[in-house]
């Protein structure tokens, strides 16, 4: 079974993939931040490394879908979907003029090509939070080349982010809002989550 846990950037996505694979005894795939060619520069010059980010990003996360589906026999979380790279991330730099125009249409197609050939998560879990816990948890991580993202481009995300939730078809998206939630250092916040997941799940 392959599950996906979407959100912004420090909604706290890869905390809960670990803690969820603790719990249930699931693998996981993170998010390669450290060898990511590109984050650092993409973060300096938005504009000049949009496009070669989005395709280092497309190509690991569909690597990550076909891996999870030839692990047919176990349970795997992934840190983020690659929902997220083309109708979340992509779709901002191009709508705010910070991908051509001519570079989005490229990257649909190639999106298209490989959406084509992987199956969805059989279950998408959406952390929704609000700025300033974003904010918090982005500052609280510390990671130097993260401390230059505006409250903009956090909002932006945040609205597309929603619009996915609101519209996605393909299977079940379990919307949780975390912005009172501490699931790190509050067992009783983890079993909140657990809980809505093993009734999403069919778990008893
Ligand atoms: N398609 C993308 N386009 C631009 N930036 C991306 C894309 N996918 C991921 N990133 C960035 O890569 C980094 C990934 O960091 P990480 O895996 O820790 O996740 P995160 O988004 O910070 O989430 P969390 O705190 O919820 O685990 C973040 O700076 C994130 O914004």
């Amino acid at each position: 079974m392959h599950i996906a846990i979407t959100g912004n950037i420090g909604a706290g996505k890869t905390t809960l993939a670990r803690k969820l694979s603790e719990h249930y005894k699931w693998g996981v795939l993170y998010e390669a931040v450290e060898g990511n060619p590109y984050l650092a520069d993409f973060y300096e010059d938005m504009a000049r490394w949009s496009f070669n980010l989005q395709v280092f990003f497309l190509n690991s996360r569909f690597s990550q879908a076909q891996k999870i589906r030839s692990m047919h026999y176990q349970t795997v979380v992934q840190d983020r979907t690659i929902y997220e790279d083309a109708f979340i991330f992509a779709k901002n730099l191009a709508d705010s003029k910070l991908m051509e125009e001519r570079d989005y249409q490229n990257y649909l197609m190639l999106y298209e090509t490989m959406i084509n050939a992987i199956k969805a998560p059989d279950l998408i879990v959406y952390l929704q939070a609000d700025l300033p816990k974003l904010r918090s948890q982005i500052q609280k991580r510390g990671r130097d080349f993260e401390q230059s993202i505006s409250d903009e481009y956090l909002l932006n995300l945040n609205e597309l982010y929603e619009n996915f939730a609101h519209s996605y078809l393909d299977g079940t998206l379990l919307t949780i809002n975390v912005n009172s939630l501490d699931f790190e250092n509050n067992a009783e916040d983890f079993d909140f989550i657990v809980q809505q997941m093993n009734k999403a799940l069919g778990y008893r």
